[in-house]
């Protein structure tokens, strides 16, 4: 199927990028259809796209055999989005709206892949929520999402290194994530200041007797005084310190030399 260049779509429906939407399109159509790759075969597999805007990703997503819900919270990008779903009958549904008020529970009756090029702050804030849910496996089967890549470095730095904190132990506790593919800044129109990294997520096992509530209690204890002794940062948190101590674990040491088995096994034994 052919469609119109993605730049003439922009063109013909006046979507001028908002800087306020965090708007920096992608139109390499190589490059998109490499990303769509990202989560594995999608042939009839439900995706959840949020931020379609004009909708590039999204044609590579539905050509790659995907039927896709998208959120996009730009009513201009609505008519272009139309389009697109009237060359793949069936196969795409729109639902404007900010996807930080919506929950895809309700959009979906069977697992789906959530992939999305966000602003950087929705990016975030969509993130960790998908990853503090309290049931687990959640109902999305992979998480393929654009990010600065210095927050990418975030998500799947490994202890001892100086990205190393929250977000890391959030997306390993109980998923792997992994870094995709970098995407340089001059793919984007208009190119953002920094560079791009996708990240790649799926759920694992949970691990027995760990509330997640307590693995995010420890975790900003912990990395909320990175630089100082876990004595001194896990003060506040009540029974860390003795914790520490029937684990075996040297409370002079700091929250990044701690591995994510260690922090699960504090979690664990604050939780019971
Ligand atoms: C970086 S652009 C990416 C557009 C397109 N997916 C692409 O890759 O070229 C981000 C998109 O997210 C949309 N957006 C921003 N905040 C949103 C929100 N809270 N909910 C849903 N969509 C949002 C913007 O309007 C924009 O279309």
């Amino acid at each position: 199927m052919t469609l119109p260049p993605l730049r003439d779509v922009i063109a013909r429906h006046g979507l001028s990028a908002s800087k306020a939407l965090g708007q920096n399109f992608l139109f390499d159509e190589q490059l998109l259809d490499r990303i769509a790759a990202i989560p594995g075969d999608l042939d009839d597999r439900a995706v959840l796209e949020i931020g379609p805007g004009p909708g590039g990703l999204t044609r590579a997503l539905l050509r790659a055999g995907a039927r896709v819900t998208a959120i996009e919270r730009d009513a201009r990008c609505l008519p272009a989005l139309a389009e697109l779903a009237d060359a793949f009958p069936d196969r795409l549904t729109v639902v404007e709206g900010d996807a930080l008020a919506i929950d895809p529970a309700d959009l979906f009756d069977e697992p789906y892949a959530i992939v999305a090029n966000l602003p950087y702050n929705v990016g975030t804030a969509l993130f960790t929520g998908w990853l503090s849910g309290k049931d687990w496996p959640p109902r999305w089967t992979s998480l393929t999402l654009m990010f600065q890549q210095e927050v990418a470095q975030r998500i799947v730095a490994a202890p001892g290194t100086s990205a190393y904190g929250r977000l890391a132990v959030l997306a390993q506790w109980r998923s792997r994530a992994r870094l995709a593919m970098k995407v340089h800044r001059s793919a984007f129109t208009p190119p953002p200041k920094v560079m791009s990294a996708i990240v790649h997520v799926e759920p694992a096992g949970m691990p027995e007797g760990v509330d997640p509530r307590m693995i995010e209690r420890v975790t900003e204890a912990a990395f909320g005084q990175r630089r100082k002794m876990l004595r001194q940062s896990m003060k506040g948190l009540p029974g860390a310190v003795a914790a520490l101590e029937s684990l075996g674990i040297d409370s002079q040491r700091r929250a990044e030399t701690l591995d994510i088995d260690e922090f699960v096994a504090i979690a664990r034994t604050l939780s019971s």
